[in-house]
Order: C-alpha cells, then sequence, then structure tokens
C-alpha cells in the first residue's frame, strides 16, 4: 500500500479533519523562515486529536540533536525528517530516541553517499532541490529513480500536486513506500486545502486496491 505524508501542519489546520484523511504520517515543520514553521506555536498543535495510527514527523535543518531530543520527548514525535547536512553520525545518534528520515534534495541525480545511512535511517525522502531548505513546490526529475538500488524504503516528495500522474512508474521501483504532500496541496502557505487532500488520498487509495 502507497504511504501518504502530509507535511507542513499548522495550528491553522483543522487536527480532527486531517485525522479523518488517514495519511500514515503527519509532518511538522521546525525551521525558522519556513511559512510552516511552528517552532513557537507547537503548544497550539491538537496532538490529542490523532490517533494512534498517524506517525508524527518533526521536521529538523541542521538543529543541535539536544534540541530535538527535547522535542521528541516533549511531543511525542516518532520519526525525525532532517532537510540540512545531517551526517551519518548525526544519524546514528538520533536513533537512539526516533527514527530518522534523512531528505535528499536532488534535480537530475543520485546522490552517491546515500547507502551510507542505510544502517542508521529508517526511510529516506527524495526532495526537489530549490531555494528554501523543503517546500519549494517543484519537481526533480523522477526518472533518476529507477537507478536506485538501495536497501532503505524511500519516500518522495516535491511538488506532487492533485495532477500528479507518476504513480503507476514509482510503484514499480522496489523500494518506494509513498508519497509526501505539501504545498501543492495548500490553500495558502501553512492552510492545507483539505478538499483537495481528501480527494487525492481517494485516487491513491483506489489506485491501491485495483493494483
Ligand atoms: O515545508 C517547508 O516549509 C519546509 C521547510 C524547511 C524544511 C523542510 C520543509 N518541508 C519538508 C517536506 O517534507 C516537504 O513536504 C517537502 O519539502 C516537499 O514540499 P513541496 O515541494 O512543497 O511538496
Amino acid at each position: 500500500m502507497v504511504k501518504i505524508k502530509i507535511c507542513g501542519i499548522t495550528p491553522n489546520d483543522d487536527m480532527a479533519q486531517l485525522a479523518e484523511l488517514k495519511p500514515d504520517f503527519l509532518g511538522f515543520i521546525f525551521h525558522n523562515g519556513s511559512p510552516r514553521d511552528i517552532s513557537d506555536c507547537v503548544h497550539k498543535i491538537r496532538f490529542d486529536l490523532l490517533p494512534k495510527g498517524i506517525s508524527r514527523v518533526a521536521v529538523t535543518v541542521n538543529q543541535p540533536i539536544e534540541a530535538v531530543k527535547e522535542l521528541v520527548a516533549e511531543f511525542g514525535f516518532e520519526y525525525v525528517q532532517l532537510h540540512g547536512d545531517e551526517t551519518v553520525e548525526y544519524c546514528a545518534e538520533l536513533s537512539s530516541f526516533a527514527k530518522p528520515i534523512k531528505a535528499f534534495r536532488v534535480s537530475d541525480v543520485l546522490p552517491a553517499n546515500i547507502a551510507e545511512y542505510r544502517q542508521v535511517c529508517e526511510y529516506i525522502l527524495f526532495d526537489a532541490k530549490g531555494r528554501k531548505a523543503g517546500g519549494n513546490g517543484c519537481r526533480f526529475n523522477q526518472s533518476i529513480l529507477s537507478e536506485y538500488h538501495c536497501n532503505m524504503p524511500f519516500l518522495v516528495g516535491g511538488g506532487i500536486g492533485p495532477d500528479f500522474a507518476g504513480l503507476s512508474y514509482l510503484d514499480q521501483i522496489p523500494m518506494f513506500l509513498g508519497l509526501d504532500l505539501n504545498s501543492r496541496f495548500e490553500v495558502r502557505p501553512g492552510l492545507k486545502n483539505i478538499d483537495s487532500l481528501r480527494s487525492f488520498i481517494d485516487k491513491i487509495r483506489s489506485y491501491d486496491k485495483i493494483s
């Protein structure tokens, strides 16, 4: 089954409505400068409305490991998604208290060092290289993923929107895990479009049923 991660949830979003969509992961951004940054308002997030089956992902960029540890302990994040230059050693340390997802920002080639992260990360995320650390809303050349031969499941993000039609291609790649949805499903930065998410997720679930 194709997993769904909805990323960039803020207090503007209705957590009960998001929970009804039954995504596998919800991502929360802790990065100064992002329109989805919740660093200063994380206490307003209604984590209590999230059923257990939806995993919480903290998204960070080059944060000191102790700060990440505090976030995980206080808000119950199961995963931490890393969007900076975090090393294998950093991920190894992180893996003692949360499941690391290392993001690789790509355009036309796969990074040479992905395999080094295999022992210490749960998953990786392929995201589009852009001006910002994430949430750029643009695609990368997904044909490079057919060259991916690492034994570690991966998510695909970067400009995935309601018009996305590449699922049957991705689904043939052995370690493909699921899709990451963000800025192309927003009414405005920091507010998700629930109707648009619902119809896209329905489409993915019906693909799951017939494939
Ligand atoms: O979304 C952000 O603003 C963001 C800022 C800093 C680091 C990571 C960020 N997002 C992480 C994600 O997982 C996004 O979903 C991913 O970059 C894809 O975003 P989009 O291209 O908008 O679909």
